[in-house]
């Protein structure tokens, strides 16, 4: 047995959800250890679309122009059998959040940028080819017993360890080894269907018909195609009654479907991955036990289209980063935790049911009960995908029924400034943590400012920047306020109608966040 190390965080699992949990407590000074079974980054791509939202969750823990060097903006188009447009989402080249809404990314490249981001970090320690094999906790902290991979396969008793940390997020996947230690259950919210999955690069210049994401509604074989950056190409398909996963992996299944749907064939692409996925919706029952949290696909799984699996395990380690951040520098009390779930199980419950309806318009094999969604949706007498909804409940600035204010779970915009002669998106010229925009700038009372230092809060007055796009100006006018406060992960606390009010709502955000002292 090695000594024991200690760690502020141990974080389980080193895909999206960890990389982005790591680089996000490592960029604040945090001891994180993270536990990987894998040698290496996974290096193919799995999840392939986020929205503006998670671009610009990416650009708080990894250089995003880096992370999204081959990645374009999307357009979503549904179709019937009989090629009618059901469902029309066009790309947009920039919205609210400084980014396209709708992104088509490689994988892979987001990854190494963050992976590269975090080994800058001297607190961060990762240890790749590991894995955790149990897991104790006690008052004061969790300990970790780990093993060598390797050792683990040859079924040999050596290289083992114990560590000490005060808090782990679990990001091991679906089939996550903590979220059984733990013994936590998982919701099933009814959706099962099998999928075969085939990516491809193109060896030639693909044709333009295959520059957005297609979701055939065809009741013969539901199909969809997406592109993956600009060099590759994501198609599905449905599997039938009575087809195995064993057929449907072999190549030249996926090269008979891609000749007989799309005419393509082995002049055109070559294969990177071939496998069958089942489409699943599960959600964890406890987010939180102890000292140990679960994220990502550990905490939720969802059909996949809507686009959101990469996006809400990046919202839950952001979600978690910063609330985290707090606790560990002894601002705030171990309760704010508990806002985890509170916040992040009703958003993400709401974007799987959004994802589940949609999946059932596409794998409606019924040709009876395809030709009346078919009417219903040309008709437009059906409902349109949601937009991403807002957090209605946790830590948000309230009204006197103790209901949150108006507006206040939204996200706050990103724009282009230029600030004491830096120019740039907003975050990177601003710093990435809670933010108070005022119209001019207030001399707030001692207490206050210093409680907004100690969270490390930006104060921007509108008149001290050139807001290039006029992004931040509106926001206010929007909300008809003077001021607003947004949290480290862009989502609105509140507002302040009046230079009066901006001190009673630094006040609301220091009661929100259960203050225990002021450094
Ligand atoms: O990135 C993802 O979560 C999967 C991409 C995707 C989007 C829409 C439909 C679909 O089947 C996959």
């Amino acid at each position: 047995m090695n000594a024991s190390a200690n760690c502020d965080v141990a974080i389980v699992g080193y895909g999206p959800t960890g990389l982005a949990a790591a680089s996000l407590l490592g960029r604040l000074g945090h001891r994180v250890l993270v536990v990987e079974r894998w040698p290496s980054l996974y290096g193919l791509p799995r999840l392939t679309h986020i929205d503006g939202e998670t671009a610009r969750l990416i650009q708080s823990v990894a250089d995003v122009d880096e992370a999204l060097h081959d990645s374009c903006p999307t357009e979503y188009l549904w179709v019937n059998g009989q090629e009618q447009t059901l469902v029309h989402l066009p790309a947009t080249e920039d919205g609210p959040m400084g980014f396209p809404d709708d992104i088509s990314m490689y994988q892979p490249d987001v990854e190494e940028a963050i992976d590269s981001r975090i080994r800058t970090y001297r607190g961060v320690e990762i240890r790749q080819g590991w894995v955790l094999t149990d897991l104790r906790q006690d008052e004061a902290g969790v300990t970790l017993t780990l093993r060598d991979w390797d050792a683990v396969e040859r079924r040999e008793g050596r290289a083992c360890d114990e560590v000490r940390a005060r808090y782990v997020i679990a990001a091991d996947g679906s089939r996550s080894k903590v979220r059984e230690l733990l013994g936590v259950e998982r919701d099933d919210l009814g959706f099962s269907e099998r999928w075969l999955n085939v990516d491809a690069e193109w060896i030639r210049p693909a044709p333009e018909e295959f520059a957005l994401t297609k979701q055939f509604c065809v009741p013969e074989r539901g199909h969809m195609f997406m592109r993956i950056g600009e060099r590759r190409q994501r198609f599905e398909f449905a599997l039938l009654p009575g087809e195995t996963a064993e057929e449907m992996c072999e190549p030249g299944k996926a090269w008979k479907l891609l000749k007989q749907l799309h005419g393509l064939g082995p002049d055109d692409l070559r294969f990177i991955r071939q496998l069958v996925y089942t489409f699943e919706s599960r959600i964890a029952r406890r987010w939180r036990v102890g000292r140990v949290f679960l994220a990502g696909d550990a905490a939720h799984t969802m059909p996949p289209y809507l686009g959101q699996g990469a996006c809400g395990a990046m919202r839950d380690a952001v979600n978690l980063g910063w609330k985290l951040d707090l606790v560990l520098r002894g601002l705030v009390e171990d309760a704010l935790l508990d806002t985890y779930q509170t916040e992040r199980a009703p958003h993400v419950e709401a974007l799987t049911r959004a994802s589940i309806a949609l999946g059932e318009i596409a794998n409606m094999s019924d040709p009876v009960q395809a030709a009346a969604r078919d009417a219903a949706m040309l008709s437009g007498h059906a409902t349109p995908p949601p937009g991403i909804p807002p957090l209605l409940d946790g830590v948000l600035q309230r009204d006197a029924d103790a209901a949150p204010v108006d507006r206040a779970g939204a996200l706050t915009p990103q724009g282009r400034i230029e600030m004491a002669g830096r120019s740039g998106r907003f975050d990177d010229v601003v710093g990435h943590g809670f933010v108070l925009v005022v119209r001019e700038r207030v001399n707030l009372p001692a207490a206050q400012a210093a409680f907004l230092e100690s969270v490390g809060c930006a104060v921007v007055g509108l008149t001290e920047i050139n807001d290039l796009d006029g992004r931040h100006g509106a926001f206010l006018d929007e909300l008809g306020a003077y001021a607003y406060l947004a949290r480290p992960d862009f989502v609105l606390f509140g507002a302040a109608p009046d230079a009066a009010s901006v001190a009673g709502l630094v006040d609301d955000l220091r009661s929100a966040l259960h203050v225990v002292k002021e450094s």
